[in-house]
């Protein structure tokens, strides 16, 4: 089982997040902490949810000068984070200056991912920020810039995947939230795949938050998309 489903576990209290852990099996699926979470419940949570023995991707897209996200991300590697993320805008020097960090501190390096274009995001919301540009263009352009800058991988959407596959690495990650099994509500989410088609398509990881999270068999659901995916 290679654990290809981290579950968004967007809750506003250490309790909420931890109730719902136990009910998963950290044998079938990883987790995801998010800027919610975190902020209210801190190091603590990523913490309880280690010793329940899931792998913790901390999902805050740090954003900043490059000493200052270096200095996060190593806080978060030190954390023993299985997974960590940047926004890719904040440019090549940002992320570089990370990677040179964890390597000069020796700490065991989280994969290091940073966000192409938000899965929420269209091309009337790029104009909004002033990017006359296609998502599926940005994303390319942010991707190659990632990789060139010596990270693990991206996060995108997996609308996306198939052109990324043919440009980077093999092993060059690629994380997929918006992910929407078919007929479920697509929330604010706007670049939404299905669980087996964001697989066919070259995703390694899928991150689901609210389909399972707020799904009446939250543990049944998680099962379904699992039995989907051994299905491929
Ligand atoms: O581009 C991005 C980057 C991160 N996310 C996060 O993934 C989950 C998705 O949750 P759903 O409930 O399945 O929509 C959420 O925590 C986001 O912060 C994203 O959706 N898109």
């Amino acid at each position: 089982m290679n654990k290809q489903i981290v579950v968004a576990l967007d809750y506003p209290s250490q309790k909420d997040a931890v109730n719902m852990a136990q009910r998963l099996d950290p044998s079938l699926c990883r987790v995801k902490v998010g800027k919610e979470l975190f902020t209210r419940s801190g190091p603590a949570v990523v913490e309880a949810l280690q010793s329940m023995g899931f792998d913790v991707f901390l999902d805050l897209k740090f954003h900043d000068i490059p000493n200052t996200v270096a200095q996060a991300v190593l806080a978060a590697a030190e954390l023993g984070v299985w997974m960590v993320n940047v926004h890719a805008s904040g440019g090549q020097k940002m992320m570089e200056r990370t990677v040179e960090l964890l390597e000069q501190k020796g700490v065991p390096k989280p994969l290091l991912i940073a966000v192409t274009v938000l899965t929420s995001m269209q091309r009337e919301d790029l104009a909004g920020i002033g990017l006359d540009i296609e998502p599926i263009d940005q994303v390319k352009r942010l991707a190659l810039l990632t990789e060139k800058s010596g990270f693990d991988g991206v996060v995108c959407s997996a609308q996306e995947a198939p052109m990324l596959r043919t440009l980077v690495s093999p092993e060059f990650k690629l994380v997929t939230p918006g992910i929407r099994p078919a007929g479920a509500s697509a929330d604010d989410q706007k670049r939404i795949v299905t669980p087996q088609d964001a697989i066919r398509d070259g995703s390694d990881y899928l991150v689901i938050g609210r389909p399972i999270t707020q799904s009446e068999d939250p543990v049944k659901t998680l099962q379904d998309i699992i039995s989907d995916l051994e299905n491929i």
